[in-house]
């Protein structure tokens, strides 16, 4: 559903992409792991078309993020932080983007119920709450039906209720077969949802596995351990050959 052949990208003389391949399916939930700065938002921003690399290619099913733009309407994005204009009310900027993309109709309103933003519409942004504004921000990702859902850490700041709520979402979602491409350092949000895990460091592709696989091969059931297994040093080149 998405291919991704030797991309790099360099911010100055440092590479935050490193000749990265990867092959992403549909009705998988993918999360993208790795330390602080090892290229995981560079990644995502460039499948969005936000970045742009200087070399390899990403194509989502046959269009070429580069050069064809129609593929973004089928992406339904969760940035880390959402900006929004301030002095709008929750309906209105809700309704904006309903104008915004028209053709569109059939929208997924689900999780807006589910997080009661209804009943707080009439709130301007910045009255929210960081939580709530990451509520809004999780509904809007879901609006419009997209194909493939890209989360950045989308389960920071929701209490403990709004996370399980957004979990079940993303479960549903992906049962019907859609891709969801997260991010998180939270693994223990990640445990019931992951079906396989991209591992990146200093811009490279560590390894890229079924969870199930990655559970037995180190033994673990929660995915913090399984990653801190892997981490151990030789681990992976003795497991896996890379
Ligand atoms: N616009 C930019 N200009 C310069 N350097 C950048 C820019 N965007 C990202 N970088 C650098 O690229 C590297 C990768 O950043 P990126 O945000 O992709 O990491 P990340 O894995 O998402 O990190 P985190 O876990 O902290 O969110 C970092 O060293 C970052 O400083």
């Amino acid at each position: 559903m998405i291919t991704i052949t030797n991309l790099s990208k360099s911010f100055g003389r440092f590479k935050a992409l490193d000749n990265l391949s990867l092959q992403l399916e549909r009705g998988n939930t993918v999360s993208l792991l790795g330390p602080n700065g090892s290229g995981k938002t560079t990644l995502i921003k460039s499948i969005l078309g936000l970045v742009i690399p200087e070399s390899g290619s990403i194509a989502i099913n046959d269009a070429q993020v580069k050069t064809d733009f129609a593929y973004r309407s089928r992406i339904g994005y969760m940035p880390q932080i959402g900006r929004y204009p301030e002095n709008m009310t929750i309906k209105q900027v809700i309704n904006m983007l309903k104008e915004i993309r028209s053709d569109h109709r059939d929208h997924d309103e689900e999780l807006m119920e589910s997080f009661g933003l209804p009943a707080i519409q009439h709130k301007t942004m910045r009255s929210l709450s960081g939580g709530t504004r990451q509520k809004v921000s999780a509904c809007l990702a879901f609006l419009f039906r997209p194909d493939i859902l890209i989360l950045d850490e989308p389960t920071a700041g929701l209490d403990p209720l709004a996370s399980e709520l957004l979990k079940d979402k993303i479960v549903k979602e992906r049962n019907k077969g859609k891709l969801i491409l997260i991010t998180s350092h939270v693994l223990s949000d990640l445990d019931e949802i992951t079906s396989h895990v991209v591992y990146l460091q200093d811009g490279k592709l560590v390894f890229y596995k079924d969870v199930e696989e990655l559970k037995v091969a180190t033994g673990e059931q929660k995915l913090n351990k399984v990653i801190a297994t892997l981490m151990q040093k030789d681990f992976i080149n003795q497991h896996f050959g890379v």
